[in-house]
């Protein structure tokens, strides 16, 4: 995809986190969106990952760079509008639920205000840079109530949603307090996208049962006075840019380090954020249950797991660093032996460019996900492999990925023994398999990649029927 053509609309993206997208990012909308806007230059709008104590509730300084075609404007956030903005709403109410959590979610009324008030300022502060043939991308559950408070001033140009976490059964989604409130938002935008067939159908069922409305076209609803196109839209990688990285001399040098390392041994790999909806804990007690079950595994296997930091200061993220900690410390200390140990667990951020050598080095690949919108690690795995003899994925049919990835050893990431059974399969797969599955997997990674994911669903946005003007604005 080359970059948009003179008299072609500008691509306008918004999303809380961004990053330079000359540099690589950890966390996969950044790492996605990075390689998008490298590709079709554009504006980059978003919070500039600084609290600035000065500024009062609902304000926040601008910043503008140049980064290559790329403009960013980022926004400073006051501690208050940040706390109950992400670390509330966003990440202690919306990411539990979305992920299927209830258990985990903090539903303090204070939260929602502070939600809105950012939603407000980034709307505020994004107006004065639009031109009035922007195309707008606004992306995950940060930002839903964005476009409404866009329309309120004044916006009418196309604004398209991506969702990149899951959408949850609607009863679920229905144990919000004024999950209405949040769903009659998205009906501002012109096209909302999910990342699977499953959150689509999450999606529809809602729609009809709580906001009764009419589907017009087999992608169309219309409630609230207005129509909106939803649709699946699975995101991809830059596959050119990974296999680069993997060939690259930082790729290779780590590939080579970890090949020498660990040459009497097989390498199992798991690259996520410390997060609870990734499955960590559940992955710790197959790894113990493989080496109790399965004693050729024991002095013969031995699992990397990179837990990168995130989210510390949410409630809901207190324990699980503790029971990770115990878990691999239990599994060294019973398994272990003087010249070999199962776990090697980094409680770090990893460098992008360093996982490729990584992932080729390992012959398992570990994505097992309680719920995930996506994971893009489960494709980064199979596109960093060496065709000739490639690693398997053993991959939770609880990621998004699942729905495309039919080829990778799908478990149930809640089923120790299940998931145990899996890995020993991988451990122990022919080559010819692991060939098989292998180029079946790139052939859809490739297929849909991260250009495709954008093409098709900006190409979607674009086709979207303009409703804006005339329309009789739902107020929030
Ligand atoms: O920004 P953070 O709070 O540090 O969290 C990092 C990102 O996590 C989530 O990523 C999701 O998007 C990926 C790409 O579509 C997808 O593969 C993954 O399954 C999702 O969990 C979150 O949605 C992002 O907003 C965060 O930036
Ligand atoms: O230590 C780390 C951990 C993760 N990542 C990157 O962060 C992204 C994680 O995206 P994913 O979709 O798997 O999950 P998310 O963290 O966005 O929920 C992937 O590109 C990883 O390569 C990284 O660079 N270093």
């Amino acid at each position: 995809m080359g970059h948009r053509d003179l008299g072609q609309p500008r691509l306008v993206v918004v999303s809380n986190r961004i990053a330079d997208p000359r540099k690589t990012a950890a966390g996969g909308l950044a790492v996605a969106l990075a390689d998008v806007l490298n590709s079709t230059g554009g504006l980059w709008f978003g919070w500039s990952g600084k609290i600035d104590d000065e500024a009062p509730q609902g304000e926040g300084k601008v910043h503008v760079t140049q980064a290559g075609s790329v403009k960013l404007a980022t926004v400073d956030l006051c501690r208050a509008d940040h706390d109950s903005y992400y670390l509330g709403y966003a990440n202690g109410v919306l990411w539990p639920v979305f992920h299927y959590r209830l258990d985990l979610a903090d539903f303090d009324a204070g939260y929602i205000a502070g939600y809105r008030r950012v939603n407000q300022l980034f709307a505020k502060k994004l107006m004065p840079l639009l031109r009035p043939d922007d195309i707008i991308w606004v992306h995950d559950y940060h930002l839903i109530p964005l476009a409404a408070e866009l329309r309120a001033l004044g916006c009418t140009q196309r604004i398209g949603f991506f969702l990149h976490i899951p959408l949850p059964p609607p009863l679920i989604l229905a144990a919000i307090p004024g999950h209405d409130w949040l769903i009659r938002a998205l009906f501002a935008y012109d096209l909302v996208g999910f990342q699977s067939q499953a959150d689509l159908s999450h999606f529809a069922g809602y729609v009809t049962a709580e906001a009764h409305a009419q589907q017009v076209e087999e992608h169309r609803w219309r409630a609230f006075g207005r129509t909106l196109e939803a649709n699946a839209f699975p995101i991809g990688l830059d596959v050119e840019e990974f296999t680069t990285l993997t060939h690259a001399p930082e790729g290779r040098d780590m590939y080579e380090r970890m090949r020498s390392e660990y040459s009497r041994r097989k390498l199992l790999v798991g690259v996520d954020r410390l997060d609870y909806s990734k499955g960590l804990p559940q992955r710790m007690r197959a790894f113990r249950h493989l080496l109790d079950k399965y004693p050729e595994a024991r002095n013969s296997a031995t699992l990397v797991q990179i837990a990168s930091p995130s989210r510390e200061d949410v409630e809901a993220y207190n324990d699980i660093l503790k029971e990770m900690e115990s878990l691999c410390g239990s599994i060294n200390g019973n398994f272990g032996e003087l010249d070999w140990m199962p776990v090697r667990y980094l409680h770090r951020t990893v460098a992008r460019a360093r996982l490729p050598g990584l992932y080729r080095a390992s012959r398992v690949g570990l994505v097992t996900p309680l719920r995930d919108g996506m994971n893009l690690v489960a494709k980064e795995f199979v596109v960093a492999q060496n065709p000739e003899d490639p690693g398997v994925l053993v991959l939770s049919r609880f990621a998004g990925a699942a729905e495309q990835m039919r080829e990778a050893l799908l478990v149930n990431p809640y089923d120790t023994e299940g998931t145990a059974a899996a890995i020993q399969l991988a451990l122990s797969m022919p080559l010819e398999e692991r060939r098989e599955r292998h180029e079946h997997l790139m052939k859809t990674i490739r297929r849909q990649d991260v250009h495709w994911w954008c093409q098709s669903f900006l190409a979607a946005l674009e086709k979207a029927q303009a409703e804006v003007k005339g329309t009789p604005w739902l107020r929030l």
